[in-house]
């Protein structure tokens, strides 16, 4: 049984996902709903121990293809550790990307085929995808101006690519709202915060209300 709502947010670097997350989490718990928030990778133990090896700074030998299986097994555990469990107690999970950071990142930046990597993620997922995807679209060059002001943000393997790569990123994450335009909800990530929070919001309040 599954009564609650799967929320994700994606986008480059710096597009502003966590402090959006943040807002809304507040929002809609002042409102009375049961809110999650969580990240990938990452969000329970095994998945943040993964995280630590793909985004160390020294794994520079790193094969694609591990890449991609390593983001799919973390994904995996977060799912059934995390996401399955809340959204069958009926809450509204917010999740700091998923799948489609895999289809953009390693499917098209890296190379490895959007469809090639929707399949191994096929069996890590079983058919749990998200309702609703706010997608936070950023020139790369203006995200990674913001982390670089972030004070405290440790820079990670993925950061250091070089500028190329988060371009095909972001054409990437363009292609997939192509392939997938119910789902798939693009906001100007580039407003100030106030007006990137309230794009964000209203599309969620839609979805919740039942909308669409
Ligand atoms: N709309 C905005 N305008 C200007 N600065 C912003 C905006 N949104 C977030 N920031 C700032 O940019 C930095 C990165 O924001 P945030 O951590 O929310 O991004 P993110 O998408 O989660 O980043 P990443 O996933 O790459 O870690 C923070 O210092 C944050 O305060
Ligand atoms: C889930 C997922 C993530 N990535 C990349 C995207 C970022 O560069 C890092 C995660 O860092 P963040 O500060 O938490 O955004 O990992 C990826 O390449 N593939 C994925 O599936």
């Amino acid at each position: 049984m599954n009564n609650g709502m799967f929320i994700t947010v994606e986008g480059p670097e710096g597009a502003g996902k966590t402090t959006i997350i943040n807002m809304l989490a507040n929002r809609l718990e002042a409102e009375g709903f049961q809110v999650l928030q969580t990240r990938e990778p990452g969000g329970i133990e095994i998945a943040e121990q993964i995280r630590g090896v793909i985004l160390d700074k020294n794994n520079t030998k790193m094969d694609p293809r591990t890449e991609a299986l390593l983001y799919a097994a973390a994904r995996r555990q977060h799912l059934v550790e995390k996401v399955k469990p809340a959204l069958e107690k009926g809450y509204v999970l917010l999740c700091d990307r998923f799948i489609d950071s895999s289809l953009a990142y390693q499917g098209y930046a890296r190379g490895l085929g959007i469809e090639e990597v929707f399949s191994i993620n096929s069996f890590a997922i079983e058919g749990m995808m998200p309702k609703l995807t706010l997608y936070f679209d950023i020139e790369p060059e203006a995200g990674l101006e913001r982390i670089n002001q972030h004070k405290g943000r440790e820079v990670n393997r993925l950061d250091l690519e070089k500028l190329d790569f988060h371009h095909k990123v972001r054409e990437g994450y363009l292609k997939l709202m192509e392939l997938y335009p119910d789902r798939i909800y693009k906001i100007d990530a580039s407003r100030p915060v106030e007006d990137v929070y309230k794009q964000a919001e209203a599309k969620l309040k839609e979805v919740l209300e039942g909308k669409i």
